[in-house]
């Protein structure tokens, strides 16, 4: 078995031995799906995850736009449409200076596996530039927006390949790449998700992921007759994942200690309870300021530069800011101080050496593309109603949203159960996306 894994890896790193991001998703994979390809004959001897990591399509291109100082600006544009069986590409854009094709190939991989468990008929993408919206005012991120779009839009439709947003594309990035998109097409389709109520956004849609995180450590936790109620909760990140995330465990009952952002993190050992909440998403959300900035309405709390929050002692964490931003010893510290669970917002924001401590130590450990599959699960959620042009409501888009997440979890039991009865999360989630696109790929022949 060991052998067929590391012959697949030896292919894919003589094709990709530049993308160490890529490869590291490709790995985690390998290391759960090939044994159960080996044991099953539909699967084996087709190629099948070999096809499935190579994109069928990557698009690069160049965006040009003005800043507000005259000087013209050229930045990077990508897609990544990775897989298409099971429905159209489907997947966010990233902004963010580090964008780079490793990166987008790692998040459209992962991609594919998280929409096959949704069960929804979407396939996987990804997308972005190394643009940086970072002290951008928001008549350079129009132009910018407008300028990616007026090369985006002639590989994107409704029926082809959904963008949503990601790290740097939130509310006001969406409305401004559909703005552009109307009027090149001129037409009004939902071509992308995470839009504005008025113009075709669903509810619940920003708050998902973070609330399908929480839901997801929840169903975790039942299983071991547990809850989130009166727990210490430690989130990375204060973007559009973070704070939902932190919304949902106050509603739960438990008690958010940290946040942060990629300059530090805050500690506030009184609890960031709903009120300091909303300070916080006006901070991040409307002056779009620094998290140090928490400090100065909240003295009690402190800030800690530079560091990420993992050695603040928790019985949970949710690591919803990037990749790889969990190491092997930030893992020991959180098992050392007590943690019982960890349920990933982010897109495999746990280092392999991480999570391999995380199983050593047989607690709840959730990967991102389960645990935080909410996010574009009410995407999908979205594109119906679209299609229907009609809303669901708030109460109804949440209870369909918490369906799906109690599903993703059955799903990762079925296929994740190891012998002596703990669920290997990482496993259950990657051999249950694999086995319904591997159909689709079977049944649509060699494309
Ligand atoms: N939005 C969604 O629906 C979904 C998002 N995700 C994943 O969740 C994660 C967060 O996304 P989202 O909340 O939407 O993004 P946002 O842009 O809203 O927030 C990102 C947060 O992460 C921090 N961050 C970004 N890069 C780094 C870094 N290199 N080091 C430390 N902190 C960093 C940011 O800090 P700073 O402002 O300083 O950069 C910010 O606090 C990503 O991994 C994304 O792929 C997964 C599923 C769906
Ligand atoms: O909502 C979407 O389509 C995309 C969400 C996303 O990018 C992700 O799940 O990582």
């Amino acid at each position: 078995m060991k052998r067929n894994v590391e012959a697949f890896l030896e292919l894919v790193k003589e094709r990709n031995g530049h993308e160490p991001e890529f490869l590291q998703a490709v790995e985690e994979v390998a290391e759960t799906v090939i044994p159960y390809i080996v044991e099953h004959d539909i699967y084996y001897g087709k190629n099948i995850l070999l096809r499935m990591v190579e994109p069928e399509r990557v698009i690069m291109f160049r965006v040009c736009w003005v800043d507000d100082d005259g000087e013209i600006q050229v930045n990077r544009g990508y897609r990544v449409q990775m897989n298409s069986a099971i429905g159209p590409y489907k997947g966010g854009l990233r902004f963010h200076p580090t964008v780079n094709l490793s990166i987008l190939k790692f998040l459209a991989f992962e991609q594919v596996f998280k929409n096959s468990l949704t069960t929804l008929p979407m396939g996987g993408g990804k997308g972005g530039s190394d643009f940086d919206p970072k002290g951008k005012s928001d008549g350079e991120i129009m132009r910018f927006c407008h300028a990616f779009m007026s090369e985006l839009f002639r590989h994107i439709g409704a029926n082809t390949d959904v963008p949503a947003g990601d790290i740097g594309v939130g509310a006001r990035e969406i409305g401004f790449l559909f703005g552009m998109y109307k009027k090149l097409r001129n037409e009004f389709t939902g071509v992308l998700t995470g839009k504005g109520l008025s113009w075709g956004g669903s509810l619940i849609r920003p708050e998902a992921t973070g609330y399908g995180t929480v839901y997801f450590a929840e169903n975790m936790l039942k299983t071991k007759n547990d809850s989130i109620a009166d727990k210490k909760v430690v989130i990375s990140g204060s973007g559009n994942v973070a704070q939902y995330a932190a919304e949902k465990v106050l509603h739960l009952g438990g008690k958010v200690l940290t946040l942060s952002d990629s300059s530090g993190y805050i500690y506030d050992a009184d609890g960031i309870d709903a009120e300091k909440l909303a300070f916080v998403m006006e901070l991040k959300n409307v002056k779009r300021g620094r998290i140090s900035e928490y400090i100065d309405a909240y003295p009690n709390a402190e800030f800690v530069a530079g560091k990420t929050p993992w050695g603040v002692t928790c019985d949970i964490a949710l690591p919803c800011a990037t990749q790889n931003e969990l190491h092997e010893d930030d893992a020991k510290a959180l098992l050392e101080n007590g943690c019982i669970c960890v349920s990933e917002g982010a897109n495999m924001p746990s280092t392999k050496e991480a999570i391999a401590a995380f199983h050593k130590a047989k607690i709840l450990f959730a990967p991102g593309k389960a645990s935080n599959a909410g996010g574009v699960a009410t995407s999908g959620l979205e594109m119906t109603q679209n299609s229907l042009r009609f809303n669901w409501t708030r109460e109804e888009v949440d209870k369909k949203l918490k369906e799906i997440m109690a599903n993703i979890h059955d799903e990762c039991i079925e296929y994740g159960k190891d012998e002596d009865g703990y669920i290997d999360y990482v496993k259950g989630a990657n051999i249950a996306g694999f086995v319904k696109v591997a159909d689709a790929m079977l049944a649509q022949g060699i494309v």
